[in-house]
């Protein structure tokens, strides 16, 4: 099989405003260019149709990535990258992805977007970190709610020192490192 017919699952997992979407989208675009079949699986998109009624229990968030996960994983047994910018807070949800991507033979990739919470909070791309400090919600990933960072991505990416294209091109020579680009 051509390089651009092999379908992996590209998880990208780190805070709100951390840049998991922005680098997502700046990926898809490089892959495209090169012929790849693309999925973004966008969370805020999936909370709307695939997880709408879900809130952000920790029940409720497993449930989120784990259809996810099976979602990106019909996408890349068929030849799609399927890129997954999606909070997913807690390492066992992560690694029941993980394991049914392996049981099925399917490329899996876990990168870190490892923007601290303090560039993040500035960023605050959707007001949420200043709705929390100003007691309007609770339960925001890395405030007061979990984050569980991956102990062993295959990727981390300091998204707060390089640019996206510089994340962007450090995906991809993962994914050519891995033979999926
Ligand atoms: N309480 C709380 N905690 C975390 N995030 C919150 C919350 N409320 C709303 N949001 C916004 O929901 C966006 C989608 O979340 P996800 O589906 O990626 O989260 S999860 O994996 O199910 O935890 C997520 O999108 P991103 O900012 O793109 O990460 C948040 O902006
Ligand atoms: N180096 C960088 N990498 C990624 N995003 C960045 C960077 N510098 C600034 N940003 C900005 O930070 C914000 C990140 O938002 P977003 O990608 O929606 O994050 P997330 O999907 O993790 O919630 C965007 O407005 C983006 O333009």
């Amino acid at each position: 099989m051509s390089l651009r017919g092999q379908g992996a699952t590209i998880w990208l997992t780190g805070l709100p405003s951390a840049g998991k979407t922005t680098i997502a989208y700046a990926l898809a675009e490089r892959l495209r260019a090169d012929g790849h079949r693309v999925e973004v699986l966008d969370g805020d998109e999936i909370r709307e149709f695939l997880s709408a009624g879900l809130g952000f229990s920790r029940a409720d968030r497993d449930t989120n990535v784990r259809r996810i996960g099976y979602v990106a994983g019909l996408l890349a047994a068929n030849g799609v990258k399927a890129l997954v910018p999606v909070i997913a807070p807690y390492a066992d949800s992560r690694a029941a992805v993980r394991e049914r991507h392996q049981k099925a033979g399917t490329p899996y990739l876990e990168v870190h977007v490892a923007t601290p919470v303090e560039v993040c909070s500035v960023r605050d791309v959707k007001g949420l970190y200043a709705k929390q400090a100003a007691g309007e919600l609770t339960g925001l990933t890395g405030v007061d709610d979990p984050y569980e960072a991956p102990a062993a991505p295959d990727l981390r990416i300091a998204a707060h020192e390089q640019g996206v294209h510089e994340s962007a091109a450090a995906l991809l020579a993962l994914l050519s490192e891995r033979g999926l680009a």
